[in-house]
């Protein structure tokens, strides 16, 4: 496992968490935009090797939350926060905190697919020279992300070819081998497929699936269809807020929550 601080093997001993299996103890977290409030008191466990989704109507602070975990807010001036992120013992909202190999440690995916415009190995082995992964590591990390990525067979005779030859569906999961290939711990996955058809979506989704066997992945995510078909917990947020947190099931048939129920049933959002 990588540091993330530069006196990690020094950190005081991991803070336990309420769970044996949470990866993520979120606490009291807030996150503001000058004066929006767009993430507010927020304390939440995200268990590991499971898919966590984040739902909610639009601007109710999920992506917000979720560029959090890996600090990708830090690139929005405006934008400050309170309270931690804990994982491993470390508060990731720290200063100390060595935001590159935060990063590695935990990859993001976005809406869009976002390839570089070069060849699908270029694209493969940018992280790995970047993080200074010797050459002859390179030829079996990408194979293994590709493959990990359920893209191989797909691209396995055309390496060098531009990544933008590929079809939407195959350049988002070109952008999770990617990021597989610095072996994260977890994956954020910002709406990854609402750019892409229904076969597209279906192959990404059953992706999912697959990673979650090794990997921790949270999602964002306004297909409720897509939630309850992937994830092991659902939370529900609302104007900044987490309303319900409960497993998917449970969430999508007998909500806690009055308004949990409304929104699932379509009266609002
Ligand atoms: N880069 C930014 N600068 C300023 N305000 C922002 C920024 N990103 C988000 N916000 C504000 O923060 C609040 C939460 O937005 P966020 O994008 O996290 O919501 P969301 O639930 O992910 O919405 P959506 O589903 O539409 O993506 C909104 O009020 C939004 O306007």
């Amino acid at each position: 496992m990588s540091m993330l601080t530069a006196e990690r093997q020094g950190a005081k001993s991991a803070k336990m968490t309420d769970e044996a299996n949470t990866i993520l103890n979120v606490k009291d977290l807030n996150i503001y935009y000058g004066n929006n409030h767009a993430v507010q008191e927020l304390s939440m466990g995200i268990d590991q090797q499971a898919v966590t989704a984040l739902i909610g109507p639009s601007g109710c602070g999920k992506s917000t939350f979720l560029r959090s975990i890996n600090r990708m807010n830090d690139l929005i001036p405006i934008s400050r926060n309170t309270g931690e992120i804990d994982y491993q013992g470390l508060n990731l909202l720290s200063n100390e905190v060595n935001v590159v190999a935060l990063r590695k440690e935990i990859g993001m995916v976005f809406q869009r697919p976002n390839p570089f415009p070069k060849s699908i190995y270029h694209n493969l082995v940018h992280g790995l020279r970047f993080h200074g992964v010797p050459k002859n590591e390179w030829k079996e990390r990408v194979e293994d992300s590709l493959r990990k990525a359920a893209l191989w067979d797909e691209v396995k005779d055309r390496l060098y070819e531009s990544a933008l030859s590929l079809s939407g569906g195959q350049q988002q999961r070109l952008c999770i081998a990617r990021t597989l290939t610095i072996k994260p711990n977890v994956l954020l996955l910002d709406e990854p497929a609402s750019a892409l058809d229904p076969i597209a979506t279906a192959k990404i989704e059953e992706l999912i699936l697959e990673l979650k066997k090794e990997f921790t992945i949270v999602i964002v995510t306004h297909n409720m269809q897509q939630a309850s078909r992937i994830s092991d917990k659902t939370a529900f947020f609302y104007n900044g807020r987490l309303i319900e947190y409960n497993q998917t099931d449970k969430l999508f048939s007998t909500p806690d929550v009055k308004q949990t129920e409304d929104y699932i049933s379509g009266r609002f959002g």
